[in-house]
């Protein structure tokens, strides 16, 4: 099979079918660069100075790992000094992060989740880097936190490193999906897998169960229905699987189909979920979407929300189309018989 790097993909994105202007492509390239770095972190394990906890908190409450912090300096200072870029927003850091003046200024806001499955890190389970990209709107002068409020349909790209048994780089530019795997030996990411297809239907779900008792009823509902198999409503068996790293969680649903949940639950009823808009949900929802899935918070396509914050969260479905749509049904019936 002949060997395409990402590169070559990329130039083929722009030059052949025009889908990406230069200056994204060379911002891809240096994200994918950053990837291989925060890899070379991540492989070292107990032999480098990147494991366990930082004893420091985001802005979210949550404690940072050394390897949340480092990812996300590794992404910065890889990317603000390329010219693409106007602004960066992280998980790992409270507001928006401007290009310094001293360097050129670009068109492109980068999101990231720059280290996904934190609390994989020390028991050596996969993790990732998560991300997004958009446009500045048109007109604004300068760049500000309210540039970023756009829904999740205006992305231009959207990808996500998972740091397994292999590195896989999963990226969109609007033409369907392809997965990269990291040749180790020549320090390249190599086309491995184009056209990914989510199949319709499955019989596998991925929830974390312990949460059970806060659930929704629509999602209770289809999760007993799910655990009833043959004998049930569905009609068949199902499987369970949680990683508890959503980058892995959603590789195996784009390699072999599947439902991700991290639905609201009344544990913080205020809370419309647990993970984030900007660099969790709308990236991995486009990803989905490309490869023939669904995403949606139970009443809504994710990909049309609009943000009102940066650090946003949002209920997460995804994955095998007809699962998230009988779901999503399962909320707007719930809702219409209130
Ligand atoms: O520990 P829980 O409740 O199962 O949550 C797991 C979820 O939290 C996350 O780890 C959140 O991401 P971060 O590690 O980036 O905060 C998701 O990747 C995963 O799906
Ligand atoms: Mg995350
Ligand atoms: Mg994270």
């Amino acid at each position: 099979m002949k060997r395409i790097s990402l590169t070559r993909y990329l130039v083929e994105q722009q030059r052949v079918d025009g889908h990406i202007p230069g200056d994204l492509r060379l911002l891809l390239e240096v994200v994918a660069r950053a990837c291989k770095r925060i890899s070379q972190a991540v492989n070292k394990g107990d032999l480098g100075e990147v494991m366990g906890s930082a004893d420091t908190e985001n802005v979210q409450g949550e404690v940072q790992k050394k390897l949340d912090i480092i990812a996300n300096e590794v992404l910065i200072e890889a990317n603000e000094w390329g010219g693409h870029l106007a602004a960066m927003a992280s998980e790992e850091m409270d507001s928006i992060y401007l290009v310094p003046n001293r360097y050129p200024q670009g068109e492109y806001l980068l999101m990231f989740d720059p280290l996904d499955g934190s609390s994989n890190i020390d028991v050596n389970v996969s993790i990732g880097t998560i991300f997004s990209v958009m446009k500045k709107p048109e007109g604004s002068p300068g760049v500000s936190e309210a540039d970023f409020m756009q829904p999740g349909s205006q992305q231009v790209a959207a990808g996500y490193c998972v740091y397994g048994p292999q590195t896989t780089l999963v990226l969109t530019v609007g033409d369907g999906v392809a997965m990269f795997t990291l040749d180790r030996e020549q320090g390249s990411f190599v086309l491995t897998k184009e056209h990914v297809t989510i199949p319709a239907d499955t019989k596998e779900f991925a929830i974390n169960m312990s949460n059970m008792r806060h659930w929704a009823p629509p999602v209770k509902r289809y999760v007993d229905e799910c655990l009833a198999g043959k004998e049930g409503p569905r009609g068949k068996d199902f499987n369970m699987r949680w990683v508890a790293s959503m980058v892995a969680d959603v590789h195996r649903i784009l390699t072999r189909g599947g439902v991700f949940m991290y639905p609201w639950d009344k544990r913080d009823p205020d809370k419309p979920g647990k993970l984030r808009l900007l660099y969790e949900a709308n990236p991995m929802g486009w990803l989905v979407e490309q490869a023939g899935g669904a995403a949606t918070n139970g009443h809504g396509r994710i990909l049309d929300i609009t943000p009102t914050k940066l650090h946003e969260r949002v209920s997460v479905i995804l994955g095998s189309k007809n699962e998230v749509e009988r779901i999503t049904a399962y909320h707007l019936e719930a809702e219409a018989a209130k």
